[in-house]
């Protein structure tokens, strides 16, 4: 599928570009964001995927989290996805944590979210082809996001494999056990609650013998820690595996872009040396 260029912003000496193409897993057109560091114009450089939460676009994290001067530096490429399936023949909902907007990275099979609702394989599976394709990539790669965009790079990179690393803002980390994910995968995913823990960190960190290097960030004045958040079932799965995750709590941070910003350097940085490695 080609990729329509829809706008582009010389920054920090790189490029920061807007394309659009039409996606076979979600089965309507998307756009997506890209950062190319300087050193993409010159050869191929390793990707960090950013995976955003509920309500955003690929918008919020390239104008709001100070990602690019970083990246610039490190030679990273970010590849900034939207967090559903859009258009006017897509299902939503009224409320901001279902439907468009609010896609929770999962394969949906339920009426009538199942029709298009497949981030899950969209963000694994068809766009880094599409990058790699089309864009200097170099083969790398690794992944990170932001609360329902956090639950989803740590499913994504424990079930996968084949990231450097992965980290998250305050991640939903056990989707099955909290209002967000219960009302979301019981409209995607239906009442078999089996299907429900093949998307959830807690319960995939548990289980694995990964030697993944992962990063995980929480503020402690988050207003969805810890209800939504579940951060303890995290920190549980982390002792019982030994996956050796740092689960940092952050105090006086709360849930929004300015912790994302504070922070997004380390998150870099930390990608940047796994990445090379
Ligand atoms: N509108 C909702 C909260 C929506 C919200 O806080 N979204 C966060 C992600 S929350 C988990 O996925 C976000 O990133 N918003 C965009 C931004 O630019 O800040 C409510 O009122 O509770």
């Amino acid at each position: 599928m080609p990729l329509i260029q829809l706008a582009e912003h010389k920054l920090f000496g790189g490029l920061q570009r807007r394309y659009e193409h039409h996606s076979n897993s979600l089965n309507c057109v998307m756009q997506f964001s890209v950062y190319l560091p300087p050193q993409a114009a010159k050869g191929k450089v390793p990707v960090l995927y950013w995976l955003s939460g509920l309500t955003c676009t690929d918008e919020n994290f390239s104008v709001k989290a100070g990602a690019q001067r970083i990246a610039a530096e490190l030679g990273l490429m970010l590849v900034i996805p939207d967090t559903s399936p859009r258009g006017d023949l897509v299902a939503d909902d009224p409320a901001y944590d279902l439907g468009k907007g609010a896609g929770f990275y999962v394969n949906a099979t339920e009426t009538p979210w199942a029709a298009h609702y497949r981030m899950y394989d969209y963000i694994s599976q068809e766009l880094p082809a599409l990058v790699n394709a089309h864009l200097p990539a170099n083969g790398r790669k690794a992944i990170s996001g932001h609360s329902m965009g956090g639950h989803g790079a740590l499913v994504i990179a424990l079930r996968e494999g084949g990231y450097s690393s992965v980290s998250a803002f305050s991640p939903i980390c056990q989707p099955t056990e909290c209002d967000w994910g219960r009302k979301a995968f019981s409209a995607y995913l239906g009442n078999d609650k089996a299907q429900w823990l093949q998307y959830d960190a807690a319960y995939l960190l548990a289980k694995t013998q990964t030697t993944l290097p992962i990063l995980v960030d929480q503020g402690e004045a988050d207003q969805f820690y810890p209800a939504q958040l579940r951060t303890q079932a995290l920190q549980d799965a982390n002792q019982h595996s030994q996956s050796g995750a740092q689960i940092r709590m952050q105090p006086g941070y709360d849930h929004s872009y300015y912790f994302i910003s504070s922070f997004i350097e380390e998150h870099l940085r930390f990608h940047a040396r796994h990445l090379a490695g």
